[in-house]
């Protein structure tokens, strides 16, 4: 545990902290760490043990910091009840948040829950939001930068990336377009007004909390003086243009569209007031969260050429995986494409751990209650978990805990890995191993998920998560695809400042130089980059290909072309892009045709391993209603139903299954000969299954 982190914490006296300068990570490996210069302090003594600490003065209500996992999942899961937001915060944000789903517990909280995750389930919510961040990015954020480049300009990229994703939460909350990131600002003076009215409700809440003497913003507001007069002002700004928004969209009715606001709307179920609470809440969890995520996300990669060498390659293998199957994707790259960049999934999961935006997340502990690690929290206490202090741990997180190494996340063919069990070394080691990882029954109890909080966990979790990624990995892939970012800030590590997310003080001062467009890595390197593509590709698509397979039979008989072509449109991916087919015009055949992307060696299927065994080709005869060139076959069925993580390739074995599944498919008779050998120097094999 480094004695820094606990320094600042045992400094930080109110709910947000402004982390000092010192408590920093490194972009470098550990090997250049800079020594530390933090001398310990009694608080480290007392959490060097459970990472834990507590405090209690006479008189005041005491609180708890912690960087435990085992902690984060009590409070977060397993006692979930127990640790509420508490009425002494949510009063601190009523006026801004209302009773929001940021802002309540209890039932008013679980039904605003359920209404949301009904709504953020929603593929076409989805198709909405990657809709909306390719034309941010395409429109604006790339000629921006086209523009820097071209100038010389230095940009704060920390600004840009705010404007970005206030561009884009409005748009996806209430589909109106602010505009900050247009050359022109094409923005209409009411949504301008209402973007600084929300800065300025933000900054006055931030007030209430940092204050030393906390009831002092109540004085403040009876006399309306100071920030709580800006807060009035600005509350009265946010209402006037929610009111008008809302108004708005009860009127359009049936005419709905795909944004939060007119979903929500739709029916009678939502007050105006649980409407504006809808609009505030969501536009607060997406402005700074992202934006915060990738500002230090670039602060990291510029300061580590060969992290962003690997991303420009996976990059640039899965765009010619796609146009070597005939895929032209545009200048942004598409859903299908963002889920096979496994490297950049994890740079960017790597970047969050170190620098989590919410970096510390507080709640109330309702009745008395021990901590897994057997501290004490009255009741009435405050506890805060840590998440950029959890990042460094080294019983979490290894010894090169401090270092930025995507490939932590990563399993050996190159796949992201959510979640790795060897990220409690120091518990797992046998003798080391506490009594407390035990059950009651002896057993030991496995590690909690809970290390990484970033986007929370247990009931309360994030629920923009999958929204957050795709608007990461679009801006990122697009930008790296085109431009390196070099930092100007100089040597010294940037200041952290807690806003509502964790920001870089004094911006982010980038320069960006163009690429050339056709510039690809070197032979060698590139091939083993193609190959682990085109493996993730294959496993992906081997480990639910029958299942999906099956569906598609059913759904090419049932639906006719249009029918296909349209929802390929609609969706901007196949009805089965999980299994990584795509289905699509056939310019030779009227009819649409599946085409399908698996990994190989040089030779079809001996030269790669990962694919050797896992799957057979074969040439199938026809049955009366679909012809079919080539199918493919997992010889393992249960490995179908298993997420990817799980799956490991089989054993190469002679012939062929003869089975489907363990019963016979009515779609595919027996198989009667090896598959003809395919040879492909991008490794991606793509055969057609014409319908006609
Ligand atoms: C990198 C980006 C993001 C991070 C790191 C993040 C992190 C978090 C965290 C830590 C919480 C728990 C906060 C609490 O204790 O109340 C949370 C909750 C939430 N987030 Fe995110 N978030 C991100 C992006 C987004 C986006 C883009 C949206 C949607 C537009 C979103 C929607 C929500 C919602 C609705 C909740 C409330 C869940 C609940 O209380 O039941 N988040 N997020």
């Amino acid at each position: 545990m480094r004695a820094r982190i606990w320094d600042l914490l045992s400094s930080s006296s109110s709910l947000f902290y402004r982390f000092s300068t010192s408590s920093t990570c490194t972009r470098t490996p550990r090997s250049s760490l800079v020594p530390m210069d933090s001398s310990p302090t009694l608080s480290l003594a007392l959490c060097r043990t459970t990472h834990t600490m507590s405090f209690k003065a006479l008189g005041l209500t005491g609180g708890v910091f912690t960087a435990n996992p085992a902690n984060v999942e009590h409070m977060l899961k397993t006692n979930f009840g127990n640790y509420v937001k508490g009425e002494a915060i949510i009063t601190m944000l009523e006026d801004f948040l209302g009773r929001g789903i940021f802002n309540s517990d209890g039932e008013k909280w679980l039904w605003q829950r359920k209404a949301a995750s009904y709504e953020f389930s929603k593929r076409t919510l989805r198709n909405f939001v990657v809709d909306t961040v390719q034309f941010e990015v395409i429109e604006r954020l790339l000629p921006l930068l086209e523009r820097a480049g071209r100038d010389g300009r230095t940009l704060d990229v920390q600004s840009v990336l705010e404007r970005f994703a206030f561009d884009n939460i409005c748009r996806v909350v209430f589909d109106e377009d602010p505009a900050c990131l247009a050359k022109d600002s094409v923005a209409s003076p009411h949504i301008a007004e209402f973007m600084g009215a929300c800065n300025d409700a933000q900054n006055a809440i931030l007030a209430r909390f940092n204050s030393p003497i906390k009831s002092l913003w109540r004085v403040k507001r009876l006399f309306n003086i100071e920030s709580e007069r800006r807060l009035r002002e600005a509350l009265a700004t946010i209402h006037a243009y929610t009111d008008r928004i809302i108004r708005e969209r009860r009127e359009r009715g049936e005419a709905r569209g795909d944004d939060f606001l007119s979903r929500f709307a739709a029916g009678d179920k939502h007050s105006d007031e649980s409407l504006h609470d809808v609009i505030t809440n969501l536009v607060l969890a997406g402005r700074e969260t992202t934006a915060s995520a990738l500002t230090w996300f670039f602060w990291l990669v510029s300061g580590r050429p060969d992290v962003e060498d690997n991303i420009v390659r996976e990059i640039r293998a899965v765009r010619r995986a796609s146009s070597s199957n005939g895929v032209t994707s545009g200048a942004a790259f598409s859903p299908h494409e963002l889920r096979d960049m496994h490297y950049l999934h994890a740079a960017i999961t790597e970047s969050m751990r170190l620098y989590p935006p919410v970096s510390l997340d507080t709640y109330v502990c309702k009745e008395e209650d021990f901590l897994p690690d057997g501290t004490f929290v009255g009741k009435g206490w405050q506890v805060t978990y840590c998440a950029y202090a959890m990042a460094r741990v080294e019983d979490i997180w290894g010894t090169d805990c401090e270092e930025f190494r995507p490939e932590r996340w990563l399993d050996e063919a190159g796949v992201f890995r959510p979640e790795s069990t060897f990220k409690y070394p120091v518990f797992h080691a046998g003798p080391r191993m506490p009594e407390r990882w035990l059950d009651e029954a002896g057993v030991f109890r496995p590690e909690s998920s809970f290390k990484y909080p970033v986007f929370h966990g247990g009931p309360r979790m994030c629920l923009g998560k999958e929204i957050a990624y795709i608007q990461m990995k679009s801006i990122v892939s697009c930008v790296f695809d085109r431009f390196t970012l070099r930092y100007t800030g100089g040597e010294g590590h940037p200041g952290l400042v807690t806003s509502l997310a964790l920001r870089m003080e004094g911006g982010l001062p980038m320069q960006c130089r163009r690429l050339p467009p056709t510039s690809s890595p070197p032979g060698e390197i590139a091939r083993n980059q193609a190959t682990r593509v085109a493996r993730i590709v294959a496993c992906r698509a081997s480990a639910d290909a029958i299942l999906r397979c099956r569906c598609f039979f059913l759904v090419a008989i049932c639906l006719p072309p249009a029918a296909l072509e349209y929802w390929t449109r609609r969706t901007g991916q196949s009805p089965m892009t999980d299994s990584g087919y795509v289905v699509e015009k056939d310019p030779e055949k009227s009819g649409p045709a599946l085409r399908t992307e698996q990994g190989s060696g040089d030779a079809w299927p001996s030269a790669n391993p990962a694919v050797r065994g896992l799957l057979r080709c074969t040439e199938g005869g026809s049955n009366a209603r679909i012809p079919w060139r080539t199918r493919w076959r997992t010889e393992n069925s249960m490995a179908a139903s298993k997420p990817l993580s799980a799956f490991h390739p089989l054993p190469a074995t002679a012939g062929f299954p003869n089975q489907f599944f363990g019963f016979p498919s009515p779609f595919l008779p027996p198989l009667v000969s090896p598959p003809t050998p395919v040879t492909t120097s991008t490794t991606v094999l793509c055969t057609e299954l014409s319908m006609i």
